[in-house]
């Protein structure tokens, strides 16, 4: 459909203020498409201002942002036109139709733009099954729980198939397997090529799907962390932890191998090569009592980072 690791969102020297008070300095960012870009950060650190000036809804004091290549604040129609958002949680239906008529209206609404053509009742019902609302989708939004209303959102958001799609906060209020589905279909979104930018707090989920992490603090960006180099790292619970990881430096596919008793740790150029670091280390009769996924402790590395 699209997707092919282009910038598709792209934010220069982004600052906001309201009245005299800096809230925003100074943002730069760029997310590609395929790419599920997690913003997060204290409360108040900015982040809801931030997705209001990426998605048109407010103006920077100064500093730009495009989408897909087109400016938000000075060709808005066209730019929001690849954009899906939910910027206010619960995004807002009109409570006495259905969530199917409201899905409905939604895309009407859109196909004064140039996406419409792209919706039917067979993608709205699709969309309505991805967020397990087939039971609900003739029931009035006005009797749906705040968990189902905020799904319709993620829906309406997902409707048209668009190139940036822009979440924030799009689990809270969701229960645990309601969590799981966004971040599912987040995910599948971005497989299929679309650029995401959502804020959560949920630290230790979003480093499970996300690429790459902004924290957000005090209105800067203080980090970006790319996650996806970190997935291929390795732990290896071994007899003699100094023995293995020298044995592992040597090895071409292993980038670093490092001791943390009672592990060797290697940062592997894929993981597809645990086989052959086991098959090493039984050649050199160093005794492996466990392998694992060396996972980054996101929550950690955030404390860490805003504790500086
Ligand atoms: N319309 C406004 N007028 C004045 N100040 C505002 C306005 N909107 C937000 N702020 C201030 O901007 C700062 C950032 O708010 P924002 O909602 O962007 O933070 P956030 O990171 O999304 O927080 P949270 O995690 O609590 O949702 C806060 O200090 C807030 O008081």
């Amino acid at each position: 459909m699209r997707g092919d690791g282009q910038p598709a969102v792209v934010v220069r020297g982004l600052s906001k203020r309201y009245g005299r008070v800096p809230i925003l300095d100074s943002i730069d960012l760029t997310v590609s498409s395929g790419e599920v870009f997690a913003l997060t950060g204290p409360n108040g650190a900015g982040k809801t201002t931030l997705i209001r000036c990426i998605t048109g809804l407010a103006f920077p004091s100064s500093g730009e942002v495009t989408l897909m290549g087109r400016n938000v604040h000075e060709e808005g129609s066209r730019a929001r036109a690849t954009l899906g958002a939910v910027v206010e949680a619960p995004a807002k239906f009109y409570t006495r139709f259905t969530g199917a008529e409201n899905l409905r209206l939604h895309a009407r609404l859109a196909s004064q733009g140039a996406r419409g053509a792209r919706v039917n009742d067979a993608r709205i019902r699709e969309v309505l099954a991805l967020v397990e609302l087939t039971r609900m989708a003739d029931r009035r939004v006005g009797e749906y729980s705040l968990g189902q209303r905020q799904r319709l959102g993620v829906a309406s958001a997902i409707l048209a198939q668009p190139e940036v799609l822009i979440l924030d906060e799009p689990t809270s209020g969701l229960d645990p397997l309601g969590i799981g589905l966004i971040h599912r279909i987040v995910s599948d979104h971005a497989a299929s090529g679309g650029a995401v930018i959502l804020s959560s707090h949920h630290l230790r989920e979003i480093a499970a799907y996300a690429h790459t992490v902004g924290i957000l603090a005090g209105g800067r960006l203080v980090d970006t962390v790319d996650l996806s180099a970190r997935h291929s790292a390795f732990r290896f619970r071994v007899d003699d932890p100094s023995r293995a990881a020298s044995i592992m430096s040597t090895l071409d596919f292993v980038n670093r191998a490092t001791v943390r008793t009672p592990y060797a740790v290697a940062e592997l150029r894929d993981e597809a090569f645990v086989p052959d670091v086991l098959a090493r280390l039984a050649f050199e009769g160093v005794r492996v009592l466990e392998a694992a996924p060396d996972l980054f402790d996101l929550y950690e590395y955030y404390r860490e980072r805003l504790e500086k």
